[in-house]
């Protein structure tokens, strides 16, 4: 891996402050790990006391409204986002395009909003089960590439995209390391078709039932930047687990 790898703990519809000890303890011992850059997407509630309790990590959100404002009850914009110190947004997971019927066109908005708010962004791309035994993994996470990444001049440089494997989240099941090179070769070529040179420094993350015992395995796959981690980020235990396997693997 040229970059540091970065490694995202998504903590999904999890937590509430009594979680921000784990919080707080992954951003003591990632301080530690300067080979690594570390994240946690807590939910909305947690972000403003996450910021505050991190020192070094870096604090996201799990979704934006593509608006900037208005009359949208319960959503909640990229802005307001930032404001409560959120540096990031992740965008079309699969939970999402799943649960709230996001399509491509919806996703690339989100994307487009985060940035227009000075936000780096995650874009998430997956195909389901039925969709790899078909044989159409590569064509389904292309298409919804080229279909959902963020427009205009910036969105190279604040963009990192997420393959997350719909089949393996929250299952114990992973693709194999070739499966994982494979998906994120083609999409390193996707990202250059569409981006240019600058596609060349996307950071393509894996997700996908991450865990420490599979970390080191999994970020060893071709053009594997990092990891997009569900289930195993909700406990400082598990989730440094995977940091010092991503901080080990730098070194080997
Ligand atoms: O969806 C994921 C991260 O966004 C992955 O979840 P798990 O790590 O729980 O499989």
């Amino acid at each position: 891996m040229a970059q540091r790898p970065y490694i995202v703990g998504n903590w999904k519809m999890h937590g509430t402050r009594a979680m921000l000890s784990e919080a707080r303890a992954i951003d003591r011992a990632a301080e530690r790990m300067v080979k690594v850059e570390v994240a946690l997407a807590p939910p909305f509630t947690l972000i403003h006391a996450t910021r505050k309790e991190a020192e070094l990590i870096a604090v996201g959100a799990q979704d934006c409204h593509a608006a900037e404002g208005g009359a949208h009850t319960g959503d909640i914009s990229a802005a307001m986002l930032k404001d409560a110190g959120a540096g990031f947004v992740i965008v079309g997971h699969s939970e999402r395009r799943a649960d709230h019927c996001e399509t491509d066109e919806m996703v690339r908005s989100k994307a487009d909003a985060a940035i227009a708010a000075n936000m780096n962004v995650i874009v998430c791309v997956g195909e389901t089960e039925a969709q790899r035994d078909a044989g159409e993994a590569e064509a389904v996470v292309t298409a919804q590439l080229a279909a959902s990444l963020p427009s205009g001049e910036q969105a190279a440089e604040r963009l990192t995209v997420a393959y997350e494997p719909v089949w393996a989240i929250g299952t114990g099941r992973t693709p194999t390391v070739d499966d994982v090179s494979a998906m994120h070769r083609a999409i390193r070529a996707k990202l250059v078709e569409l981006l240019g040179e600058a596609g060349e420094a996307v950071r393509i993350l894996y997700g996908g039932s991450v865990k420490p015992d599979n970390a080191s395995e999994l970020l060893s796959a071709d053009e594997v930047g990092g990891a997009l981690v569900g289930g195993a980020s909700l406990t400082a235990e598990s989730f440094l687990g995977i940091i010092i396997a991503a901080a080990e693997a730098q070194d080997s």
